[in-house]
């Protein structure tokens, strides 16, 4: 099970994520989310994050080229590209520039499920209001499961990760809110925990 912990904001929290086993780590450039850094900040820590980890560059409200250079410039691992502003035209000149892209969306918005639709290498499913801490109803994927590599989002837990795993049967997981004491700081505990039951469940499901 792939586990991507979102919206770090500090060298420590990059440390106890990769420590936890985290696949890969988000870091967030966003005019409406208290997790948005500023650029400086986006590489230094970018800087900080293990070789053995992917680095992520997250982004909702950046034009798609401008992402790209910047994920580029910084030496990011992939480029999310999150919400349904992004369509296909943005993804096409975001790939001219950085082409490894993760397209995430909403199934509210009845997307297109097959991954690579729009030269995405991951495809991400998520609430329609991003790092929020908002479940969705997983039984819509019970018509529209994608296959492949796609990453299961929205309101998952330490708690409630392994259900989660269990119903939607993602190839990997991802989080933000779920693993934070207060709106934008995270709780090293809780991304222990959310890791641990996150490849607990994933190991569990593979038998
Ligand atoms: O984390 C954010 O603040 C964020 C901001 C803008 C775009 C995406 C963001 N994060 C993504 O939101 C989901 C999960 O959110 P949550 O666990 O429900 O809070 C995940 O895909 C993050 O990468």
């Amino acid at each position: 099970m792939f586990v991507k912990v979102c919206g770090l904001a500090t060298t420590a929290d990059i440390d106890v994520a990769a420590a936890a086993g985290a696949d890969a780590i988000g870091l967030v450039i966003s005019g409406t989310s208290v997790r948005g850094l500023a650029r400086d900040q986006v590489a230094r820590l970018a800087a900080h994050v293990p070789s053995e980890v992917l680095s992520v560059l997250v982004v909702n409200d950046t034009p798609a080229a401008e992402a790209a250079g910047i994920a580029r410039e910084l030496g990011f691992g992939a480029l999310q590209l999150h919400g349904t502003a992004y369509g296909e035209r943005d993804f096409a000149e975001a790939f001219d520039v950085f082409p490894r892209l993760w397209r995430a969306t909403s199934l509210k918005d009845r997307p297109d499920t097959r991954i690579g639709a729009y030269r995405e290498d991951v495809l991400l499913l998520d609430s329609s209001d991003a790092g929020s801490g908002t479940r969705w109803d997983l039984s819509l994927l019970d018509t529209a499961r994608p296959e492949g590599t796609w990453l299961l989002a929205g309101g998952l837990t330490p708690d409630n990760v392994a259900e989660a795993i269990g119903q939607a049967l993602p190839w990997g997981v991802d989080v933000s809110s779920g693993v934070e004491s207060a709106p934008g700081v995270k709780d090293h505990d809780l991304i222990r925990a959310f890791v641990v039951a996150a490849k607990t469940a994933g190991a569990r499901d593979a038998r």
